[in-house]
């Protein structure tokens, strides 16, 4: 079995870069979105003036950001990936992509219209982020949703071409039943930190986890 895509997000801090450019993430992820875990886009770029995260790919994740709040962005930061997490319109994310080249996926809360969503965007994004929904949270909730539904949802991404990842409290006791069901991607913010911070111990756990798997199959 081929290694999962493995996302953390939420990084926070310089020391909580530090911690996942050691890590054996492909895309760390950064919230400018309403959160605990906003981050200003000068202060990350200082924080990769200091911390070489060169491996790894950079996601901008955005809640219904204003075209202000996008530029704000991608003007400072070499932002590979979009994701946009909010309840954007189709016509807003076809504006983004009249002018950034990189990649973008739309996260999608898990309910009954999930799948017609995932039909309603599929032309103008290159993957998706499944996650929890929760009343007033839009993400880095810490609690997973029904995963009996995932595998629908990977084969419904894949008959799209699309890439799929797997959000909402993942974390070092579920992360095996999660990898039984194969997933494209994993996206984990809650499930790597302790005290609000990255956690080296965790990502360990993890990504001990998640190699046993891929030898195993
Ligand atoms: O993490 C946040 O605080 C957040 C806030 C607003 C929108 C999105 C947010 N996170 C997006 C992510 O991609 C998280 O990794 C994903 O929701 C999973 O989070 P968790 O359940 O904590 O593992």
């Amino acid at each position: 079995m081929h290694k999962p895509l493995l996302k953390y997000c939420g990084i926070r801090s310089e020391a909580d870069l530090e911690i996942v450019a050691e890590s054996a993430a492909d895309f760390i992820g950064f919230i400018f979105a309403n959160s605990k875990r906003r981050v200003e886009p000068g202060k990350v770029r200082e924080w990769l003036k200091i911390v070489d995260a060169s491996s790894k790919k950079l996601v901008a994740v955005f809640v219904n950001p204003s075209q202000a709040e996008l530029h704000d962005v991608l003007s400072v930061l070499p932002i590979d990936v979009i994701q946009f997490h909010g309840n954007e319109r189709i016509e807003d994310i076809m504006r983004v992509k009249e002018k950034f080249s990189g990649t973008i996926w739309k996260a999608l809360h898990h309910h009954p219209e999930t799948i017609d969503e995932m039909n309603d965007y599929k032309d103008v994004v290159d993957g998706y982020v499944i996650d929890s929904r929760m009343k007033n949270q839009w993400g880095g909730t810490g609690i997973s949703f029904d995963w009996n539904a995932v595998p629908n949802y990977l084969e419904i991404a894949t008959t799209y071409e699309k890439v799929c990842f797997i959000a909402g409290g993942v974390n070092e006791q579920n992360i095996d039943r999660l990898l039984t069901l194969k997933p494209h991607g994993i996206d984990l913010s809650s499930g790597i930190e302790m005290n609000d911070k990255k956690s080296k111990k965790k990502i360990k756990l993890i990504e001990e986890r998640m190699l046993q798997h891929v030898n195993l199959s």
